[in-house]
C-alpha cells in the first residue's frame, strides 16, 4: 500500500490540506477561506473554534476527494501563521478570547512602555527579534491583562498558551499534547534563541506564568498520534512543525547558508539560511530560527513585510477595482506604467526594515490622468519594491550577494509581478513547480522523522524549477523608480503620531 503525507497548512486568510507522496507532487489539495475580524482600527482577529473546525475539515475533505484513506497517511506535517496568539483553558479546551492575530497592532503601547524601560537591545541580543506588536508575547499580556480572572487563573496553572501550531496539535491530540517547535518558540519574543529556553527576564516583564507555555521540541520528531476520533479511527503520527515561513524555506530545499527564498502570501517574508551561525542584524532584519532538526538547530536571517497579497484583496474587496486576485495581472498590464503613482500599503504600519508601528497606508503622486490600473499596478510594485528593501537589508547583514531568488506563495502566479520583481532586484527570480512550498516543507519535516524520505540531500533533488525571471530594466530607470518609492514611504511612516 503507497502512502501519502498529509500537511496541514493553516494559513492568515486560509486553512489547507495538501497530499504529497513520495516524489514530492501534490496529490490533492482542500483549502477554506475563514472570518477575519477587524473589532477596532488596527486590531485583527481569528476565532479560534473556527480556525480547528476549517483545519479539520479540509483535512477530511481532502481525504474524501483523493479516495484516500486515512490509514494510508504516514504521518502529518504542521505548519501555520505564525506569532497569532491563542489562549485557553486546560480543562474546558475552549479558548477564553479570540486568536489575537499577527497584523494586530493594538499592544503598540505595551511595546513602547518595553522600549521605554530600556528591554530593547535585551529583546534583541536574546530573542533575535525588534520590538514590535507583531510578536506573541505583548498579545498574551493584553489577553492576561483583559479577560476577567485570567492572569489569577494563568497563575493556577489553569490557561494554556499556544501559536496556531500548538492549538491544533493539542486539538488533533484531544487535549493530551501541549508542543510547539523551535521555530514558532522563536516568534515569540519570549523564547531565547541561543540558550533555547523559555527566557525568565522577558516572562517576568510582562507578567506570563511558564506553566501556560508549550515545552520546545525540535521541528521533525513525533509529538504524538491524532485521536482516533478526528480520522475514522486512525492514529497518525504527527510529525512535523514549523512556522509556514521557515517551512517554506525548508520546502524550497534552501539548506545551505546564503540560500534565500521569498514567500508572497498575506504579507511577504524573506527568509535566509544562516545555518548553525546566529547573525545579528544591523539593518532592520529579525534573527530567528529556521528548524530543529538531527539534534541541532538552524538560524535564518528574515525580512517580514505585514502587507503583500493582502493589498490585492484591499483591491478586490474594499476598492473593488478588481473581480479577483488574479485579474490584477490583467489590469495592471493594460498600462505602460503607474504614472506617477505609488501605493505604500502600511494598513498595519510597516514591518522590516522600518519596524514603524505608527506607519498607515498612502497613495501618493496622482494627477488627474491617474486611473484604476495604475493604482492596481502601484499596488502590485508595492511587492516587488518592499522586497528590495528587505533584500538589500539582507546583502548587507550577511555579506552575501543574491544570485538568484527562490520564490512561492498565492501571488506568485502573477507573471507581471515576478518580472517587475526581476526588474526591480536586479536577480533572476526562480518559480519552482511546487508553489506549495510551505505545506511541502512542513510534509518533507514529518516524514524525515518517521523515516518516509531519507535525508536533506534526497529533499533537494526534488526542487524542480518551473520558471526563471530575467531582469530587463535599464539601470537608470529602475533606480529612478526606487528612489519615488523610498519617497512615498517617508511619507507614509509616523502617520499615527503626528501632527
Ligand atoms: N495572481 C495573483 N496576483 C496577485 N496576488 C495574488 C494572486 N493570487 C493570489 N494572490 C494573493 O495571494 C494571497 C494568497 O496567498 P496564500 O499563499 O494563500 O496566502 P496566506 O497563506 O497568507 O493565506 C492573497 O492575499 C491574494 O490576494
Ligand atoms: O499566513 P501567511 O502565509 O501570510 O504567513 C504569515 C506569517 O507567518 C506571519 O509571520
Amino acid at each position: 500500500m503507497d502512502k501519502y503525507l498529509l500537511a496541514l497548512d493553516q494559513g492568515t486568510t486560509s486553512s489547507r490540506a495538501i497530499l504529497f507522496d513520495h516524489n514530492g507532487k501534490t496529490i490533492g489539495v482542500a483549502q477554506k477561506e475563514f472570518a477575519q475580524i477587524y473589532p477596532k482600527p488596527g486590531w485583527v482577529e481569528h476565532d479560534p473554534m473556527e480556525i480547528w473546525g476549517t483545519q479539520s475539515g479540509v483535512a477530511r475533505e481532502v481525504l474524501e476527494k483523493t479516495g484516500i484513506r486515512p490509514q494510508e497517511i504516514a504521518a502529518i506535517g504542521i505548519t501555520n501563521q505564525r506569532e497569532t496568539t491563542i489562549v485557553w483553558d486546560k480543562n474546558t479546551g475552549k479558548p477564553i478570547y479570540n486568536a489575537i492575530v499577527w497584523q494586530c497592532r493594538r499592544t503598540a503601547p505595551i511595546c513602547d512602555a518595553l522600549k521605554a524601560k530600556g528591554m530593547e537591545d535585551y529583546i534583541r541580543e536574546n530573542t533575535g527579534l525588534v520590538v514590535d506588536a507583531y510578536f506573541s508575547g505583548t498579545k498574551i499580556k493584553w489577553i492576561l491583562d483583559h479577560v476577567k480572572g485570567a492572569r489569577e487563573k494563568a497563575e493556577k496553572g489553569e490557561l494554556l498558551f499556544g501559536n496556531v501550531d500548538t492549538w491544533l496539535i493539542w486539538n488533533l491530540t484531544r487535549g493530551k499534547v501541549h508542543v510547539t517547535d523551535y521555530s514558532n518558540a522563536s516568534r515569540t519574543m519570549l523564547f531565547n534563541i541561543q540558550s533555547l529556553q523559555w527566557d525568565e527576564k522577558i516572562l517576568a516583564e510582562l507578567g506570563i506564568p511558564v506553566a501556560m507555555l508549550p515545552e520546545v521540541k525540535p521541528s521533525s520528531c513525533v509529538y504524538g498520534v491524532t485521536d482516533p476520533q478526528t480520522f475514522g479511527g486512525a492514529q497518525i503520527p504527527i510529525a512535523g512543525d514549523a512556522g509556514d515561513q521557515q517551512a517554506a524555506l525548508f520546502g524550497q530545499a534552501c539548506f545551505e547558508p546564503g540560500m534565500a527564498k521569498n514567500t508572497y502570501g498575506t504579507g511577504c517574508f524573506m527568509l535566509m539560511n544562516t545555518g548553525e551561525k546566529l547573525v545579528p542584524s544591523h539593518h532592520g532584519l529579525l534573527t530567528t530560527i529556521a528548524w530543529g532538526l538531527n539534534g541541532k538547530v538552524e538560524y535564518a536571517l528574515e525580512g517580514s513585510i505585514f502587507v503583500a497579497g493582502a493589498s490585492i484583496q484591499w483591491l478586490r474587496d474594499e476598492l473593488k477595482l478588481i473581480e479577483s486576485a488574479a485579474a490584477s495581472e490583467e489590469v495592471a498590464t493594460a498600462v505602460e506604467d503607474t504614472n506617477g503613482v505609488y501605493v505604500v500599503p502600511g494598513f498595519v504600519g510597516m514591518g522590516a526594515p522600518y519596524w514603524d508601528m505608527y506607519a498607515r497606508g498612502i497613495i501618493v503622486g496622482l494627477t488627474r490622468g491617474a486611473n484604476r490600473n495604475h493604482i492596481v499596478r502601484a499596488t502590485l510594485e508595492s511587492i516587488a519594491y518592499q522586497t528590495r528593501d528587505v533584500l538589500q537589508a539582507m546583502e548587507e547583514d550577511s555579506g552575501i550577494k543574491l544570485q538568484s531568488l527562490k520564490v512561492d506563495g498565492g501571488a506568485v502566479g502573477n507573471n507581471f509581478l515576478m518580472q517587475f520583481q526581476s526588474d526591480i532586484l536586479g536577480v533572476p527570480v526562480a518559480r519552482p513547480e511546487v508553489t506549495e512550498t510551505t505545506a511541502l516543507g512542513a510534509a518533507y519535516l514529518a516524514g524525515l522523522a518517521i523515516g518516509y524520505w531519507t535525508d536533506k540531500e534526497e529533499i533537494s533533488k526534488k526542487w524542480n524549477v518551473d520558471k526563471i525571471f530575467m531582469p530587463g530594466m535599464e539601470e537608470d530607470k529602475k533606480e529612478a523608480k526606487y528612489k519615488g518609492w523610498k519617497k512615498a514611504v517617508g511619507r507614509a511612516l509616523r502617520w499615527e503620531l503626528e501632527e
